[in-house]
């Protein structure tokens, strides 16, 4: 080893190198394992393994040198290395920071020798090294015996002293060794404790002979995969303690088996029928049918609204039917229907027929959750499903787990939806009786009213997110309603489920929306969604149109309605509150929020799931941290509530409700109510702000017990008056809209008509381009 274990290492990693191991070892680890732990095999988290996804590992040195990553692909503990052309793949070259290559180093250190010629060499180097060594020890656990039981210390030279060091300190960092390790649960926070354990007990016990041997193999993927049985039995014999008690932890946060929660539904044989189209094909239409004619049923929204929509539909048509939100009960007598939110179904009750809305939504990264627990939880005979394709394959798998019958019933659009192809030109006095302006914020929303009103005879309605659904369905009925002026709708994408309007043609004033962070191109599904809205059957306009505003960005449009549904992987789960609460008995003392992040890197989940995202409740989990008093549960409950955490107003208020509920006193509500209806944003602001904060208390009330929470009656009625003015006041808004900076100074933005924001979608106009696009004629897309 003329040039040194490390300078030959470096190099040799400088060119990508793929680690394959066989599967046969890897099993009889496995086995190994489960005999300790006394689980059967299937019972150990497989999906720790990775045996069938690329590990990428960074190797130390990569930060101040060569920058580049190695990918493994493990497949058991006997290694090869591979350095052939073929494997010098594109993960590899995925995962590679060659731009951060520092060439000169490299050449430094090679100085005149073909640098490639010099890897491949190095890379036999360790290649050979490393079979042989394989070859020499084919038992490590028979060695690791041997050593256990020896008394001779082995006398090391400083080099391999220093390589041995530096060989546990890449196993100590490995990603693959903490993700292996987990399998015998080791924790990622004690591995590097236990490698170091390791470490000195082979460095006092090792033979010197299998020490020249590792050495020559050096820092490397093979030496770790080498040591890591031998470390598997050390680990067992010496921490049997620390691994029961991250066991246990594990245990508690295991979400592999989400079917097996709820034994009464499968206790039972339900039928499953999938209403599986695009928008406006009747499927809510046909299950609501089934509903009906059932002698209970459940309906599950994703929206209020539409909540309310089929409330109001179904009691019309002499179904009586109640109505069940977070905030809102209306208890119909004698009703035996039940029309809610899909957050509010109770997997208690027993049901001929329930039907579970936009089944789509159990991808939905952070709401999915509900549609998972509802497709798996209900007791009912029968579930209908409307949904697009896209979640068809996952339902059909979980359908097969849970033991459902399951049916299809495919559909077809009414009508095509037509895409306008001359657009409108730019220009907002070119909308049209019976249009919806699409725009992705509130204040665009108010600039596209307010140009609209001004350039041409039209009035607005509007619908966004802020607004409370009573809002909302009042402008939706005003817009609906054909024998009043107000004849065109301005909407945020909160128009886009399953609702039922009266829209001709869809215009979308841009495609751009911000995400929380930066301003994003919208998602194609969510653009057919929202275009699905035009040429409802049964509506004023049967026939669907669809366009944007501005030309450039019509062959976007296009696209996203061509492109075809995505295939959904995984569907979301979030424990249930008795889990989280095994969980925090596991780690007592530990913050909320803190515990809601831990239970999200310990939980064990399947394939076919995720954990659903809960940033939000863990803002609020940290807000409500200084509250003392609170148990587990109420924490819980309040976390969960809707507000909007970058409303520092409803947060405070959230945090008064919480801190007068500790002390056990009655929460009320203290807050002015606006005399009048908003002449300006501000003051429209605020009504929306003080509507959010009594929707707070009510959906509170309904977690908790009414005692705590006997303002009700007061709340809805403070609600409901606002309600109204929010209503009179959208009826009359006509204000200019300020920005924020504006707003700060108290400076009037100089009056220069209507602009519209710079597009994002840069592409598009390249497109554009490409396929001419202003002769494209009207295209007919689905
Ligand atoms: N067979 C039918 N007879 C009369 N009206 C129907 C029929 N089927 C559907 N409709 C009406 O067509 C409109 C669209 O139907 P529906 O809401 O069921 O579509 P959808 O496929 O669920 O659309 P989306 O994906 O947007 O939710 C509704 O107003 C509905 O009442
Ligand atoms: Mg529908």
């Amino acid at each position: 080893m003329a040039r040194g274990v490390a300078g030959v290492l470096r190099r040799a990693y400088t060119s990508r190198v793929r680690v394959i191991l066989s599967t046969r070892k890897l099993h009889s680890f496995r086995e190994t394992e489960s005999r300790f732990l006394g689980n059967p095999v299937s019972d150990v988290p497989t999906n720790r393994f990775c045996s069938d996804n690329p590990v990428r590992i960074r190797l130390p040195w990569n930060d101040y040198r060569f920058g580049s990553y190695v990918i493994g692909k493990v497949r058991g503990f006997s290694s090869t290395v591979d350095n052939n052309g073929e494997n010098d793949d594109k993960e590899a070259c995925e995962g590679s920071e060659s731009d951060d290559f520092d060439e000169e180093g490299v050449i430094n250190e090679l100085a005149d020798v073909d640098e490639r010629l010099m890897n491949d060499s190095a890379v036999a180097e360790i290649s050979e090294a490393a079979r042989a060594l394989n070859d020499r020890y084919q038992d490590p656990v028979g060695l690791y015996r041997e050593l256990r039981e020896s008394e001779v210390r082995c006398k090391l030279q400083h080099t391999e002293f220093d390589t041995l060091h530096e060989i546990f300190g890449y196993f100590a960092q490995s990603g693959w060794g903490a993700n292996q390790a987990l399998a015998i649960y080791i924790g990622k926070s004690f591995f590097p404790t236990a490698v170091s354990k390791f470490r000195d007990f082979f460095i006092e016990k090792c033979r010197i002979e299998v020490v020249e041997d590792l050495v020559r193999v050096g820092p490397t993927d093979e030496a770790i995969k080498f040591l890591f049985p031998m470390f598997v039995e050390f680990c067992i014999e010496e921490f049997p303690d620390d691994i029961k008690r991250f066991k246990s932890i594990v245990d508690t946060a295991d979400l592999t088996k989400p079917a097996a929660w709820f034994p009464f539904a499968r206790a039972m044989k339900r039928k499953i029928v999938y209403h599986c189209g695009p928008t406006n094909s009747g499927k809510t239409y046909n299950a609501l049918q089934r509903f009906m004619e059932a002698k209970n049923g459940l309906y599950c929204s994703p929206l209020r609204l539409l909540a309310m929509e089929v409330f109001d539909k179904v009691n019309a048509s002499g179904v009586y039917c109640s109505l069940l939100t977070g905030q809102e009960k209306k208890h119909v007598p004698f009703a035996k229907h039940v029309s809610c939110t899909v957050e509010m179904v109770s997997t208690d009750e027993l049901y001929e027929v329930a039907v579970i809305d936009e089944i789509q939504m159990m991808a939905d990264f952070s709401r999915g959750h509900a549609w998972t627990k509802a497709l798996l939880g209900l007791k009912a005979d029968e579930i209908h499903l409307c949904g697009d394709p896209s979640v068809l394959d996952i339902v059909r798998k979980m359908c097969a787990d849970t033991g459902d019958e399951l049916v299809e019933e495919h559909y077809e659009r009414f009508k095509p939806l037509v895409v306008e192809a001359k657009t409108l030109l730019g220009e907002l006095k070119n909308v049209k009786s019976g249009d919806c302006v699409v725009a992705f914020s509130r204040r665009e929303i108010f600039e596209v009213k307010m140009a609209i009103e001004k350039h041409t005879n039209h009035r607005c309605c509007v619908i966004y997110g802020a607004l409370p659904p009573e809002t909302r369905r009042q402008q939706a009925n005003l817009f609906n309603d054909q024998d009043n002026e107000y004849d065109v709708l301005v909407a945020s994408d909160a128009v886009g489920m399953g609702l039922n309007l009266n829209i001709r043609r869809v215009v979308f004033y841009s495609l751009n929306k911000y995400n929380g962070d930066k301003m994003v191109p919208v998602g194609a599904s969510q653009v057919k969604q929202i275009a699905g809205r035009a040429g409802r059957r049964g509506s004023s306009y049967p026939d669907g149109l669809t366009t944007t505003l501005h030309l450039e960005d019509l062959s976007y449009l296009i696209e996203c309605l061509q492109q075809p549904f995505d295939e959904v992987k995984k569907v979301g789960l979030f424990p249930f509150f008795e889990q989280i609460e095994l969980f925090a008995a596991k780690v007592p003392d530990m913050a909320f929020s803190k515990l809601l992040e831990h239970f999200g890197t310990h939980c064990k989940l399947d394939g076919s799931y995720f954990l659903c995202r809960h940033d939000h409740v863990k803002k609020v989990a940290n807000m409500l941290e200084k509250v003392e008093g609170l148990s587990l549960e109420d924490r819980f409950n309040f976390c969960f509530a809707p507000v909007n955490i970058r409303n520092p107003q409803a947060m405070y208020h959230l945090l008064r409700f919480a801190s007068t509920y500790s002390n056990d006193l009655p929460v009320n509500v203290a807050m002015g109510m606006p005399k009048g209806s908003a002449k300006n944003d501000t003051e429209l602001l605020n009504l929306e702000s003080k509507h959010q904060i009594l929707s707070t208390y009510l959906w509170l009330s309904n977690q908790f017990e009414k005692k705590n929470f006997p303002f009700v009656e007061k709340v809805e009625a403070m609600a409901a008056d606002i309600e109204q003015l929010l209503g009179e006041s959208l009826c009359k808004a006509s204000w200019k809209m300020e920005s924020k900076e504006e707003k700060a100074k108290g400076k009037k933005k100089e009056d220069r008509g209507y602009e519209r924001p710079a597009s994002l979608i840069k592409l598009v106009n390249k497109r554009k381009e490409e396929f001419g696009l202003k002769e494209t004629p009207n295209k007919v897309v689905s």
